[in-house]
């Protein structure tokens, strides 16, 4: 079947942001379905089909978080899980104001909370931290993971710049929203697979201990004879990725029969210049590079993906789908690029396995790809975050983070 996608997506959308020039036309990009957020919240049954079909083919998916004049939507009578999409975009675009602040400080000083040595990866990632492929090519941007336990006190805090801790209330307030967001989409995903009610909601408590966490990019313009990746291509190891930017380079590599939306206007005179697909300058062949496709940003709505622990939980039935960022096309490609990632991973003492024996669909699924009897390598959800995340950060340990061994959990098959 084909995989579900929105063909017209742009013919109804404003995509541009104020104050920024306007998406290339000269690339293709990714027809990602446009859920609505205020649907959902109102257990809008076609609208929850939808996103349970696109979970399973591509795993990305626009959720249009603007609510109008509903006001916040009371799901389940829990007050943390209510639903407020208008108070995450207004929450979002502060935290946007403030990542100017943040990566103005020197970096001398930013430096100073590179936690890593202490097997910590909250705190600042400085430019070329990373290892992006087996080559030991290095990243081009910045980050500040901060931990959601630390800005709702559930934990010691963690050293932060003033600038950041000024504005504990507003991170708190943010992690709060956006967290009922996934609970939201999980607890769809877990009713739809058929689990006992409340599984991935007891293992995603806002207040549990976990990696859940907000990142706070920054990547700057690169020079025009020198554009390339920024982050290389990988797969988010958690459960549900709620991710803001406004300037293009995301991309994502389609599955198998999704087709991108084909460029508007190939000589759309705002593409200047070409980016480089490897940070050596070697060149793709059209063939790999025709499996890509941007996704483009558009003013309202988030850009929600799933991690390798929701494939690991449906045993593939759900999709974690690879994706990297490049230098973003046409004029935007001199722009100072932010973003905004809050990441929910499953609490620190889950352990990742198929839930094969709790639910009908995913032991159908382990059957027909002929997996029922594999035995499993099983990871608490702690070992897994600190593999992928600081395993990123050392050429030894890097092809253990999610290098290749990721190769089965990317390819979510639909059932
Ligand atoms: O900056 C972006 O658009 C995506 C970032 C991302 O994929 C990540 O941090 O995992
Ligand atoms: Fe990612």
């Amino acid at each position: 079947m084909a995989p579900a996608a929105d063909k017209d997506l742009f013919d109804h959308v404003e995509t541009t942001f104020p104050s920024l020039p306007p998406f290339s036309k000269a690339v293709p990009t990714a027809p990602l379905l446009r859920i609505s957020l205020q649907k959902l919240a109102n257990g809008d049954q076609s609208e929850e089909a939808r996103l349970w079909d696109t979970c399973r083919d591509v795993g990305f998916f626009y959720l249009d978080m603007r609510m109008g004049d509903s006001g916040p939507v009371d799901v389940d009578g829990v007050k943390e899980n209510e639903i407020d999409g208008n108070a995450i975009l207004d929450e979002k675009d502060r935290l946007f104001e403030l990542m100017k602040d943040m990566y103005a400080l020197p970096a001398e000083e930013k430096v100073k909370y590179d936690r890593t040595a202490e097997g910590i990866y909250f705190g600042y990632k400085s430019f070329g931290r990373n290892i992006l492929d087996k080559k030991g090519t290095r990243d081009r941007n910045e980050y500040w993971n901060v931990s959601k336990n630390d800005v709702l006190g559930d934990s010691e805090p963690q050293p932060n710049p003033d600038v950041i801790k000024e504005k504990r209330p507003l991170f708190a307030s943010y992690v709060t929203h956006t967290h009922a967001i996934t609970t939201l989409i999980m607890r769809i995903l877990n009713d739809k697979l058929g689990l006992q009610p409340g599984t991935f909601a007891e293992w995603h408590r806002l207040h549990g201990p976990s990696g859940d966490q907000v990142r706070l990019i920054h990547v700057p313009p690169q020079p025009p004879d020198d554009r390339t990746l920024s982050n290389g291509e990988h797969t988010d190891f958690g459960s549900v990725t709620v991710l803001f930017n406004k300037v293009g380079g995301l991309q994502i590599r389609l599955p198998p029969g999704m087709n991108p939306i084909p460029p508007s206007d190939v000589d759309d005179p705002s593409t200047i210049g070409k980016v480089k697909y490897s940070q050596d300058g070697s060149e793709m062949t059209a063939e790999e590079d025709s499996e890509w496709a941007y996704v483009v940003p558009i003013p309202g709505h988030a850009v929600i993906n799933l991690g390798d622990a929701m494939t690991k939980f449906s045993a593939g039935v759900l999709r974690s789908n690879i994706h990297r960022v490049i230098s973003p096309p046409g004029a935007q490609a001199d722009c100072e690029r932010y973003s905004l990632v809050y990441f929910t991973r499953p609490e620190y003492d889950v352990k990742l396995r198929h839930l094969g024996a709790e639910s009908e669909i995913i032991m159908e699924h382990l059957k027909k790809t002929g997996r029922e009897n594999e035995v499993e390598e099983v990871y608490t959800s702690r070992e897994w975050v600190n593999k992928m995340s600081l395993g990123r950060r050392d050429m030894t340990t890097w092809s253990h983070s999610g290098g290749k061994k990721m190769d089965n959990l990317r390819q979510g098959v639909k059932t």
